[in-house]
């Protein structure tokens, strides 16, 4: 009688402790899956930030504006479709590097920012600009900033070259509508002529 009993309650504790250890595994299993969910929604709701985790170290708005004095029109190199070039001398690295400053207001632009830092991040070719790093931060006026770090290229680009006098007009404020068609005009000539 007395075996009986203490086989049941050995029977009983067994169960007990099975059943406890299959909850705990199942709220271990849960808890996991739901961090899982949760780490995975913030990298797709901030693309940016995924897209700047293959960079060593970033860099802030304000060490950027310092390196620029403060963006200022004498270190301006040229502008394109999604932002305006500034050389600047980053003082902790000791380096002069060209900072592109993306015009987020520009549509696209935030896409190529990402497309950017995504396809040049492990780019290394002696023919291609080394992108060295990238800043997404938030202005001194609480808007959205974006920049990417490139190595800087003391020959300036082939356009420059190829016609000194159109990207001169690029470092100008304002062109007009005039100015502009007859830009591409003289861009679809050069496309246009084969000799
Ligand atoms: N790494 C660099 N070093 C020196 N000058 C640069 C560098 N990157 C850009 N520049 C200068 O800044 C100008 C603007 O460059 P940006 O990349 O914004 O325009 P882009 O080449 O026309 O491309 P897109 O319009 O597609 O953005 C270039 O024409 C070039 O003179």
């Amino acid at each position: 009688m007395e075996t009986s009993y203490f086989s049941l309650s050995k029977k009983v504790s067994i169960g007990v402790s099975v059943g406890v250890a299959l909850l705990l595994m199942v709220f271990i299993a849960y808890i996991s899956l739901h961090w899982f969910i949760k780490i995975k929604n913030q990298q797709t709701s901030n693309p940016t930030s995924s897209a700047l985790e293959v960079f060593h170290g970033k860099i802030s708005y304000a060490y950027l504006r310092n390196a620029t004095d403060g963006f200022s029109s004498s270190n301006l190199i040229g502008s394109g479709g999604f932002g305006t070039v500034f050389k600047a001398f980053l003082p902790i690295e000791n380096k002069v590097v060209a900072v592109k400053v993306l015009n987020l207001h520009r549509r696209g632009a935030m896409k190529s920012f990402l497309t950017e830092c995504e396809s040049l991040k492990d780019v290394r070719h002696r023919n291609l600009v080394k992108l060295m790093t990238a800043c997404s931060s938030i202005d001194f006026q609480g808007n959205e900033f974006r920049a990417l770090i490139y190595e800087l290229m003391p020959n300036r680009s082939l356009d420059m070259w190829l016609h000194p006098e159109e990207v001169e007009e690029t470092r100008r404020p304002s062109r007009t509508l005039t100015d502009k068609t007859l830009r591409c005009k003289r861009r679809s000539y050069c496309l246009s002529y084969k000799p």
